[in-house]
């Protein structure tokens, strides 16, 4: 069994051309889906069609064999986390306050999260180096700050498939590196992890599975080394670059010419 299973996928906004029309692809728990793509290709598209946020033209999804479109929003919610490329301002909320809002798909109606919750949050922000922000306003937080806490509300959701749409975007060379680490500890205790990058780098260094978007919408899926070739990747990009294997990394870089 499939913890998501996505078949013939299509999708065009109202009055607009196809982005995709036949996409495939399966995800176990542990696994990563690195997605790559060029810009205006449908990948965010894509991630909220996994979301239930938009109702895709053709085809179906199915998480743990059941029709996402049959599930409630609350099951969802135990069941996926979304962080999206764009996160609504969440206005002056402290960071703990606003990352324990993670733990609604968990409360009774109406009531408010307790010590447990909050405990987990606590967990959550030391994983990134954030403890000593949790009553921080989240307004005077920084570009790259806020994003670490949208992925730590994701995480203390406790979710079974998280999905990241650039997770990376705003941060430093050392902060992404902690997230692509963070993705890899998240797939070694079963999380499965979709996320989005424009960087081939990261699909090499996390390796498991890489979903490329071709510009004509079509999309493969496969192993980092046999998918990602200089001739798939100038296409893709439309731009000059190689490839190169490094042994003291023991993984191939993607260098721009
Ligand atoms: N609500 C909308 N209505 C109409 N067209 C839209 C809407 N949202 C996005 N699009 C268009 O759909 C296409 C795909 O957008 P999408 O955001 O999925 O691309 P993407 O691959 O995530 O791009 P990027 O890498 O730049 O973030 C783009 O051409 C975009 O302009």
């Amino acid at each position: 069994m499939s913890l998501l299973t996505v078949q013939n996928l299509g999708f065009h906004y109202s009055g607009q051309p196809t982005l995709f029309s036949d996409l495939n692809c399966t995800l176990q728990p542990g696994q990563i889906l690195t997605i790559l793509g060029p810009n205006g290709v449908g990948k965010s598209t894509f991630l909220k069609c996994l979301m239930g946020i938009l109702k895709p033209t053709s085809g179906s999804i199915s998480l743990a064999d059941q029709p996402l479109s049959q599930q409630s929003v609350r099951q969802r919610a135990q069941q996926v986390a979304y962080v999206p490329q764009h996160v609504p301002d969440p206005g002056s909320l402290t960071v703990s306050d606003y990352v324990v809002t993670g733990r609604t798909p968990y409360l009774p109606f109406s009531q408010t999260p307790g010590a447990q919750d909050y405990e987990k949050v606590q967990v959550a922000l030391k994983e990134f180096g954030l403890g000593d922000y949790a009553q921080r306003r989240v307004n005077t937080l920084s570009g790259g700050q806020f994003q670490l806490i949208t992925i730590a509300k994701a995480l203390v959701q406790e979710p079974r498939l998280v999905i990241l749409d650039e997770p990376t975007a705003a941060l430093d060379f050392g902060r992404q590196r902690q997230v692509l680490k963070l993705i890899q500890s998240m797939a070694g205790h079963h999380f499965a992890v979709i996320h989005t990058t424009h960087n081939p780098n990261h699909a090499f260094m996390l390796g498991n599975t890489v979903g490329l978007f071709a510009p004509d919408g079509s999309f493969e899926t496969g192993q980092p080394d046999e998918l990602l070739t200089e001739e798939r990747l100038r296409a893709t990009y439309q731009t000059p670059l190689k490839l190169i294997y490094e042994p003291a990394l023991k993984r191939t870089v993607c260098e721009l010419l």
